[in-house]
C-alpha cells in the first residue's frame, strides 16, 4: 500500500496541470449553457457515466435549472489501467429511455468506444440520445461521432482529475492534469 501511495503522490507532483479548476469551472459554466439552450423543454433524463462521469455529472447538475431526471450507467474499459480494453458492461439505466430525450455524460472521450457503445445502446433503446463530456481528446483514430457539447480540448496525453483516473486515485484533483511521460 505504502508503494501506490508514493507512485500516486509522486505523479501528481509531476504532471503536468493543463487546465487550473477557474478555467474548469468556467467551461463547465459554458458546457451548462449549451445543455440549457438546447435541452431545457425537452424534459431530459441525464445518463451519468460511471465511475469518471460522477464529477462532471454532480458539477453540471445544479447548473441545469429545469425539468429533468437523472439516472446512471456503468460500462468500463480501462479498469484502473492506462491503456483500454474491452468494454464491460456493469449496469444498464433503470428508468426507462424508450421515447426520452437522453443527455448521456461522462468525463472524457478519448478513443470513442465507450461513449459510441453507450450512444447505440441508447438509441436501440429508443432514446433520442445526446452526449456531453468535459474532456474531448484530440487523437487520431476515433471511434463513433463526436460529443454533442464539449467542455474542454486536450493533446493526446493521459490525463487525471475532475472524474479522470489515474490507477483509480485522483479523479478527485482539483484541475485537469497529464501524466508525465504518458
Ligand atoms: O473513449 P474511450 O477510449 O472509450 O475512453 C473513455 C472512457 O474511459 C473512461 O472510463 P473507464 O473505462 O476508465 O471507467 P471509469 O469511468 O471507471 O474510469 C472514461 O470515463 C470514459 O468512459
Ligand atoms: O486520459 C485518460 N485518463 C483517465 N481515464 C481515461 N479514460 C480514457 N482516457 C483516459
Amino acid at each position: 500500500m505504502g508503494n501506490i501511495l508514493e507512485e500516486i503522490q509522486s505523479v501528481y507532483s509531476e504532471a503536468d496541470r493543463l487546465y487550473t479548476q477557474t478555467q474548469v469551472e468556467a467551461a463547465l459554466d459554458q458546457l451548462a449553457e449549451e445543455i440549457t439552450a438546447k435541452l431545457s423543454t425537452q424534459n431530459p433524463l441525464l445518463l451519468c457515466c460511471m465511475v469518471g462521469g460522477i464529477i462532471p455529472c454532480g458539477c453540471l447538475l445544479p447548473r441545469l435549472d429545469f425539468p429533468l431526471q437523472l439516472d446512471y450507467i456503468h460500462v468500463t474499459r480501462y479498469q484502473g489501467n492506462t491503456a483500454g480494453g474491452t468494454l464491460r458492461w456493469l449496469r444498464k439505466p433503470i428508468i426507462p429511455l424508450q421515447d426520452r430525450v437522453v443527455l448521456v455524460v461522462d468525463d472524457i472521450l478519448d478513443e470513442g468506444h465507450t461513449l459510441a457503445a453507450i450512444m447505440e445502446y441508447c438509441r436501440g433503446a429508443g432514446a433520442t440520445a445526446y452526449s456531453a463530456v468535459l474532456v474531448d481528446k484530440v487523437r487520431d483514430h476515433k471511434q463513433g461521432s463526436p460529443a454533442d457539447f464539449v467542455g474542454l480540448k486536450t493533446g493526446n496525453r493521459y490525463l487525471f482529475g475532475y472524474g479522470m483516473d489515474y490507477k483509480e486515485y485522483l479523479r478527485n484533483a482539483p484541475g485537469i492534469y497529464a501524466v508525465k511521460g504518458l
